[in-house]
């Protein structure tokens, strides 16, 4: 788990043109979800392309310890014998879920309405991280959460031995919290009902209605209204889990702001409630194209090609799509630096709430290498020069975060000097063949001894 070993101190030098194929990992969003739903149907799910980074392997660890069977073939196929909704035994140990915010919260819904006591913690990032907004709507079910103070981990829950449905308007924009109360109702009898005001993304209501749960999603005055019918039982599946676009981005944004570039990046999901980066990106002028484009498992998935494009221009990125590129705004603001004038980021205060804050994160690093960054509770503003003009040359911090190690290694790319963080070990959290994955493409991205 990232936070618990030596700090690895990374460089990223600018480089040549970047060129090739980029294989990313499976999406952490439905590997985490494979995995919880495997462990609670009935029989042996079967999965490919899982991915196997910390996160989504501390979550594989917490299905076992609840009594379902998690297996990896050689190959690298997992297999899930579930244990059925309602058959989760009692951890005999703490669950440790790591660096993860979705890991933790999503497996906190799906124990919450068993007749058992579960303890949680986490890293240091994850322990800072706010639990009330998934605690709070698990006490309607009759689950009974006590933790630190502010709500944090290390917590326990004990949960509601006869649960009753729910009805909840979940009131951050949050797929995590949408997820928990769903992954709850599934034990409570009748209908649960979570509503959601802004759409985020909708994995666990795909995956609920390919494991043969009742669920409809409606589009309501009130926002999109999701009606779950308790005590199904799951029929295990065989899922192929998509690369995932968050990972994909990184390669993505790195070829666009290097001069020469050019990367293909093959079978990437491209689900609408995630892929708002690629949107924003073509509006600032990048050269993205979409090849081959298809459904494969319920999800839709192209292949996705981006060439290095110097005119890109600032804009104002609707606060509607916030959602649906939440975990990409980092590496935006790297893309931002290296384009002519303003982007606006708004409507954005979830992101001061993830694996560290990341408008702070990012602006102090951003500034440290000579870009003009302003910000706000819930907005921030990034003005590039345009290519190539980031001087670079500092040493930022990563604060556990993947996503702020990986956005300054892309910075590096392209700046006048070398960029350096402070530590890169959280990468291994989603994305663990950052580091070759980019070498290969010709990217210069090493750790320092
Ligand atoms: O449900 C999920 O898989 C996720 C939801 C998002 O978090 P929030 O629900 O806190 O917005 C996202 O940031 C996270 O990386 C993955
Ligand atoms: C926010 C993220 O993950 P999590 O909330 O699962 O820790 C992320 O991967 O960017």
């Amino acid at each position: 788990m990232s936070g618990h070993g030596t700090p690895i101190p990374m460089i990223s030098t600018p480089c040549g043109p970047l060129s090739g194929v980029a294989e990313v990992p499976g999406d952490k969003s439905i590997s985490h979800r494979s995995l919880i739903l495997g462990a609670m149907a009935v029989g042996e799910t079967v999965v490919t392309g899982l991915l196997e980074g910390e996160d989504v392997l501390d979550t594989a660890k917490a299905m076992r310890a609840f009594g379902a069977e998690v297996i990896r073939d050689d190959d690298g196929t997992w297999h899930v014998h579930g244990v059925g909704v309602g058959g989760f035994a009692e951890p005999d140990q703490v669950i440790d879920c790591g660096n993860s915010g979705t890991g933790v919260r999503l497996i906190m819904g799906a124990a919450a309405t068993s007749p058992i006591s579960v303890t949680y913690t986490g890293d240091a990032s994850l322990n800072k991280r706010p639990m009330a907004r998934v605690t709070d709507p698990l006490a309607l079910f009759g689950c009974q959460a006590v933790g630190r103070s502010g709500g944090r981990l290390p917590m326990t829950l004990v949960g509601a031995a006869e649960p009753v449905p729910v009805r909840y308007q979940v009131p951050v924009p949050s797929a995590q919290v949408k997820s928990a109360v769903l992954l709850a109702g599934l034990c409570a009898p009748g209908q649960t009902v979570v509503i959601e005001k802004e759409a985020t993304r909708d994995h666990t209501e795909r995956m609920l209605a390919g494991f043969g749960a009742e669920i409809t999603t409606e589009e309501t005055d009130e926002g999109r209204v999701i009606t779950l019918t308790g005590q199904p039982e799951l029929t295990p599946q065989v899922i192929a889990v998509p690369r995932d676009p968050s990972s994909a981005a990184f390669p993505v944004c790195a070829a666009l702001i290097t001069p020469g570039s050019d990367v293909l990046v093959p079978g990437i999901g491209l689900n609408p409630t995630r892929a708002g980066l690629f949107t924003t990106l073509q509006e600032m002028g990048a050269d993205l194209t979409y090849e081959n484009q298809r459904e494969e498992g319920g999800e839709p998935v192209a292949d996705l090609r981006a060439k290095y494009s110097p005119d890109m221009k600032g804009i104002d990125v609707p606060p509607a799509r916030a959602a649906s590129m939440i975990d990409e705004y980092p590496v935006l603001s790297v893309v931002a630096a290296n384009a002519t004038g303003v982007t606006n980021m708004t409507g954005v205060k979830e992101l001061r709430v993830k694996e560290s804050d990341r408008i702070e994160a990012m602006a102090t690093g951003l500034r440290a290498c000579g870009v003009t960054v302003e910000d706000g509770p819930d907005w921030w503003r990034v003005t590039g020069q345009g290519p190539g003009t980031v001087s670079g040359g500092a040493t930022c911090a990563s604060h556990l975060d993947h996503r702020i190690a990986m956005s300054f290694m892309v910075l590096g790319m392209s700046t006048r000097q070398p960029v350096r963080v402070d530590d890169g070990t959280p990468i291994a959290t989603s994305f663990p063949i950052f580091e070759p994955l980019m070498a290969q493409l010709g990217a210069d991205v090493r750790r320092e001894a």
